[in-house]
């Protein structure tokens, strides 16, 4: 997969100084030169570099004072020195300062002194902070006064039309804008005729336990609510790579740091699409990144801290129930993963699902739909099916999910349109929890943790391969290359409104996976989807008003009734789900620890697990009640485990007493002197046995003919012991010398000395043969 090559990174190279610099740097050059002749190696880029960096800020000034030269004397000072006069500040001083801001610092490893420092493009100030101009995506700059460019801020619009207010991508001030955008619904819905780009927005996570007791250093810094920069740290002394640093800017609709909270990134990034889900037009969210990057989490998340599916669901019903009470919504959900390219439904599993494509588009074949009434119903169907969900610990992430799930929201309305027709309008909302990419390293190699990775980057580069195509305006689009690409084909394509979350690790131990995910997520901003109608179809209309009004009654009854029974059945269901969950989990669940053991030998045959991890299942959404039924469940079945085990136990003991009287009775007779004591008893019986059944010349001889003769057991040579000499009348059928079968090759005195066999109890016992 290329790295990305889309930086934003200037280098100050490209600008050519002015004779007169040119001039004053090279003397500058040979000042410090001649003053510092033993430096670091390095020392002379260093000064160079700062040269060009002042060379190119200087170029930039004169060439902005210039753009503005209808701005005379005063209004240009404020352009090429914005803040430094708005505050007060003298021009030299707050220069200096700016770039002390600006500058990133590059190359300080732990044990080193020595510091590399570089330049990128000026973050803003906080000053400047609302000066960004969009521009085909790209910053143009930030040096105009504020007033000037607030009426020229525009940027694109997700669900309702194709412009945002430029204040949403300040956090909480977006959802106030987000609020008023609803009022221009009219202008939006023309707008939104003409497609919309994929909005793509940024979290970064906090720095975990595990990367800061590697001290590992944060590499991504979020300005501005927007920008994101890159650093990459490298030794100083690693001389190759060290012309090759570079410094990576990118800009998105939203970048959330480490302080955001989860309902900050809600409602800037999904509740516009809820919004225009229950207008019934077609919205997906997924979220994209390396293993551990926090995407499970933006998505799901705690019970304190809901993720963007639970606040989503949530809001669907809240809005629902502020506009109406008549029972015109319904709420269907489904929910499926894929898992190693197969397909599978998460709230009832069985059978891999196929995908057809009909006229909905690409749709999995027996997915369950769940109709859903409340929230919390919802929420026991989410924690069914997350416990279904494969998760595995891996070394880079203890909870790791191995498949990708998608939970599909859509929301039916009927409506009556101006002419009093019945509208039935359907809105779907597609939250999606890609699984991450991650390097074999990362993980585990060559166990079954590697193959499900490597069909996680498969499904990955397909992905990539679909945004470029799409990108690139290509005509055929390789949506078939995988299946995530096929479910996501209306998400990427199609007429949907798109939110891409990107989320990254601030740990520079993850800087070519925070890097590459940047990259396609500034790669996926470019993409537009196709103009986002409401789903609407207008239902039959009955003749007269009185038939109107009976069908509404009649169906409004109906609804309530079904709605009751459906209760009733999914209550009913949900409690033999969890009954049957418990009986089939193992006797002694598996202790916290060993959840979070990551798997070290693993062999490649093992059987793929379903264990939950630990935030999603346990503690997030469990009703007390199941918890206690389940536990009470898994109780008494231990308790048949260990009566079972103990009749095993007895019933063992019993054989063995047989086995040990037999072999005396054996003893016994073998001592009185086999067959010719056996015929002096006057035993007119005729004993078959094995022996005698072999044929004669093994019979009386002491040859030994196989390795087991020569272990033979002191008590007979006549009588071999076998199997069917101990289980006596069990035996089977070996002669029949006087026409009859018989089961036993001992005499019938010594037979009626023998207590009965354990095979003789009742269920096992089969006829006697007496010969
Ligand atoms: N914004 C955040 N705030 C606090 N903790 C976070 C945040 N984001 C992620 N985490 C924590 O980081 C860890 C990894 O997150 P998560 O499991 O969501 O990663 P992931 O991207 O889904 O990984 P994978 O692709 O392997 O499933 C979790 O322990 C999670 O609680």
């Amino acid at each position: 997969m290329p790295v990305s090559t889309r930086s934003q990174f200037t280098s100050p190279v490209q600008n050519e100084p002015n004779p007169e610099q040119r001039f004053r740097t090279r003397v500058d050059r040979e000042d410090t030169h001649a003053s510092a002749p033993l430096r670091n190696p390095h020392h002379r880029l260093k000064e160079k570099m700062k040269e060009l960096t002042f060379i190119y800020e200087q170029q930039k000034q004169a060439s902005t004072a210039l753009r503005n030269s209808s701005w005379r004397s005063e209004e240009s000072r404020f352009v090429s020195q914005p803040s430094s006069e708005l505050n007060g500040g003298s021009p030299k001083k707050h220069q200096k300062e700016s770039r002390a801001e600006n500058v990133m610092r590059e190359n300080t490893m732990p044990t080193s002194t020595i510091t590399r420092t570089f330049v990128l493009p000026q973050p803003p100030t906080d000053d400047a902070k609302e000066n960004f101009v969009a521009g085909n995506d790209r910053i143009v700059g930030f040096s105009c006064p504020r007033k000037a460019t607030a009426s020229i801020t525009v940027a694109r619009k997700l669900s309702m039309g194709t412009t945002v207010p430029h204040s949403e991508l300040k956090g909480s001030t977006g959802t106030q804008n987000a609020q008023e955008s609803e009022k221009t619904e009219g202008s939006s819905e023309k707008s939104s005729k003409i497609g919309s780009r994929i909005r793509v927005f940024v979290r970064l996570r906090p720095m975990s336990k595990k990367e800061k007791e590697g001290v590992s250093r944060c590499c991504v810094r979020i300005v501005n609510r927007r920008d994101v920069y890159v650093t990459e740290f490298a030794n100083e002394n690693d001389y190759l790579r060290l012309n090759r640093l570079r410094g990576r800017h990118f800009t998105f609709d939203a970048s959330f740091p480490e302080s955001a909270t989860q309902q900050e990134v809600y409602s800037t990034t999904t509740s516009e699409l809820v919004e225009a889900v229950l207008q019934g037009r077609n919205g997906s969210v997924f979220c994209y990144g390396a293993t551990g990057a926090g995407k499970t989490y933006t998505m799901l998340g705690t019970v304190e801290n809901p993720g963007v599916m639970v606040l989503a669901i949530k809001d669907i019903f809240n809005k629902i129930r502020h506009r109406s009470c008549d029972g015109n919504h319904a709420v269907q959900l489904s929910y499926l993963e894929v898992y190693n390219e197969t397909v599978r439904d998460l709230l009832s599993p069985g059978r891999p699902l196929v995908l057809r494509e009909d006229k909905q588009g690409i749709v999995a074949a027996g997915l369950t739909q769940y109709r859903a009434y409340s929230t919390d119903e919802v929420m026991a169907l989410l924690q069914q099916g997350n416990q279904n969900r494969t998760t595995e610990p891996t070394r880079a992430n203890e909870t790791s999910s191995r498949s990708h799930a998608i939970l599909q929201v859509s929301v039916e309305y009927r409506v009556r349109d101006a002419a009093m027709n019945i509208i039935n309008r359907v809105g779907k909302l597609s939250l999606i929890d890609l699984a991450g990419s991650e390097r074999a390293l990362a993980t585990d190699q060559r166990t079954l943790r590697s193959l499900e990775g490597a069909s996680i980057n498969r499904s990955l580069l397909a992905l990539s391969s679909c945004i470029n195509a799409l990108v690139d305006g290509k005509k055929h689009i390789p949506y078939r290359n995988s299946k995530l690409t096929q479910l996501l084909k209306d998400s990427l394509g199609g007429t949907c409104n798109t939110v891409m979350i990107a989320n990254t690790s601030p740990s520079n131990l993850s800087f070519g996976e925070t890097q590459n995910t940047l990259h396609w997520a500034d790669r996926a901003k470019e993409i537009r989807t196709k103009a986002c109608d409401a789903n609407e179809d207008p239902l039959p209309v009955p003749e007269t008003e009185t038939d109107q009004a009976k069908l509404v009654l009649e169906l409004q009854k109906e609804n309530r009734e079904l709605r009751v029974q459906l209760a009733r059945q999914q209550q009913k269901l949900l409690t033999l789900q969890a009954q049957s969950l418990a009986a089939n989990s193992s006797p002694t669940p598996p202790s916290a620890t060993s959840l979070l053991t990551p798997p070290t030998s693993e062999q490649p045959n093992e059987k793929r697990k379903t264990r939950p991890p630990s935030f999603l299942v346990g503690t997030c959404f469990t009703p007390e009640s199941k918890k206690k039924g389940a536990e009470l469940a898994v109780r008494t079945l231990q308790q048949t485990v260990k009566a079972l085990e103990a009749e095993i136990e007895r019933m063992k003991k019993d054989h063995i007493l047989q086995l040990k009287q037999k072999d005396d009775i054996i003893r016994k007779l073998s001592q009185k002197g086999g067959k010719k004591a056996v015929a002096e008893e006057g035993v007119a019986k005729k004993v078959v046995t094995r022996s005698s059944l072999r044929p004669k010349k093994y019979t009386n001889t002491d040859e030994l003919k196989s390795p087991s003769h020569r272990f033979r057991s002191p008590a007979t040579t006549a009588k071999k012991r076998s199997f069917w000499d101990i289980t006596t009348a069990n035996s089977p059928s070996v002669t029949t010398l006087n026409g009859r079968k018989t089961r036993s090759h001992v005499i019938s005195e010594a037979t009626a000395a023998v207590p009965p066999s354990m095979l003789l109890q009742p269920g096992f016992a089969r006829q006697k043969a007496i010969i």
